[in-house]
């Protein structure tokens, strides 16, 4: 089926998962279940365009991973349909929910198979539970449980979705339009990823690599009259500054920007540009918090930072302590996992003609290990 596009959505924000990584964002090998899920599809058949749906704060990251056509999500799968299907120009269309990992090639066969036989072809598992509805037992010959990917008529699904109804699936939408289904057998492996609990269900997916990854970040800022000084998040002067857009704290900027190359996943001026006014006097402490929420979010957990300070003046050594135990409580780690180290440069270049500091940092990460969840 040459005219044929696969839709992956996956803008969700993962709330009943309860896990501390995004249920698209779960390592697997070394790859983020967004893409074993696509990859696993993509093998199965020669698709025209493959459309990855991701929330707006995850697609520069996601286009990292691969050469698909990723677009942004709306607040619910169907916005996050609709905002896909502009991207669709093939007279049939697959869509999926990335949250079903594991879907065996014999449903995509089923699938193809039946295509032509209704505007939107469908897997259905059947119920071998008693079924109750409220109160009463219901005939549950007559009860389908709907999985996808489903395949559809890229018209028909187009104007079912030209509605302000809410559907929770192509075929509810396309049926309510007056459109056809066809049902075939869907499979348990198809199961939704949508609690943790879900995971022992899904037997397809290997385990995160016990890979570390280290980052390194530097930053450099002069000093200015105006205080206070932050640094490592602790205030080292009231009368002296530095030079920025945000608080200044040169330390926090560098471990931020290690632990962002620690993920592979840019530096700090493409999360917070020094361009915008909501930055302006930003409390460094509140944007590495964002930062270290970010990387767990997409996979991954702290294991350690390394920050050098280099500074003439003013002098660090009582504060050392103090800036370990803050930074310790902003990236979710023990302070035994963090080490802040204080130099000076003998009076040698712009640090040591007073001029400024200079601050270099790293940063340890490793995936999150959710089999052990
Ligand atoms: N605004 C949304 C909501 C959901 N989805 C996608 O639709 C599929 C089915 O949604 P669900 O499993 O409910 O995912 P979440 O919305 O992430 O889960 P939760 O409701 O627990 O937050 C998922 O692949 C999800 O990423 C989407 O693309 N856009
Ligand atoms: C589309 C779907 O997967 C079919 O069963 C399901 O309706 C979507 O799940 P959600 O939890 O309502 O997003």
């Amino acid at each position: 089926m040459p005219d044929l596009s696969l839709v992956m959505l996956g803008a969700g924000s993962s709330m009943r998962f309860g896990l501390p990584v995004k249920k698209q964002w779960l390592r697997v090998g070394c790859d983020p279940l967004w893409l074993v899920a696509t990859k696993r599809l993509v093998a199965m058949h020669p698709f025209a365009k493959v459309i990855i749906v991701a929330p707006k704060a995850e697609l520069a990251y996601m286009r990292h991973f691969g050469d698909f056509t990723f677009c942004e999500g709306g607040d619910t799968r169907q916005e996050s349909l609709k905002a896909a299907l502009l991207h669709v120009n093939t007279p049939h269309v697959m869509v999926s929910d990335i949250a079903r990992a594991c879907v065996p090639q014999e449903v995509i066969a089923r699938l193809l198979g039946s295509a032509g036989c209704a505007d939107v072809i469908v897997p259905a598992c059947k119920v071998t539970d008693t079924a109750f509805f409220q109160d009463d037992p219901i005939n549950r010959e007559e009860v389908r449980l709907i999985q996808t990917p489903q395949l559809s008529h890229t018209q028909a699904l187009k104007n079912a979705l030209k509605t302000d109804v809410c559907f929770t699936d192509d075929s509810s939408a396309i049926k309510a339009n007056g459109g056809t289904a066809w049902y075939v057998e869907g499979d348990e492996r198809a199961h939704k990823l949508t609690f943790a609990g879900d995971l022992a269900k899904l037997s397809c997916l290997d385990a995160p690599s016990p890979f570390m990854f280290t980052g390194n970040g530097f930053d450099v800022h002069a000093f200015s009259d105006v205080g206070p000084m932050m640094l490592g998040g602790v205030e080292v002067s009231q009368t002296q500054g530095f030079k920025a857009h945000s608080d200044g704290d040169v330390a926090l900027h560098a471990l931020t920007d290690a632990i962002l190359g620690a993920a592979c996943a840019g530096d700090i001026g493409e999360f917070f540009p020094d361009t915008d006014p909501a930055y302006k006097g930003a409390d460094s402490g509140v944007l590495l918090g964002k930062v270290v929420e970010f990387v767990k979010s997409v996979g991954f957990e702290m294991v350690h930072c390394d920050i050098t300070i280099i500074a003439q003046t003013p002098k660090l050594g009582a504060f050392k302590d103090a800036m370990r135990r803050r930074i310790a409580s902003l990236v979710g780690l023990s302070p035994s996992q963090i080490n802040v180290k204080a130099t000076t440069t003998e009076h040698l270049g712009f640090v040591g003609r007073n001029e400024g500091v200079a601050v270099q940092a790293s940063a340890t990460l490793k995936f999150y290990d959710w089999t052990r969840a």
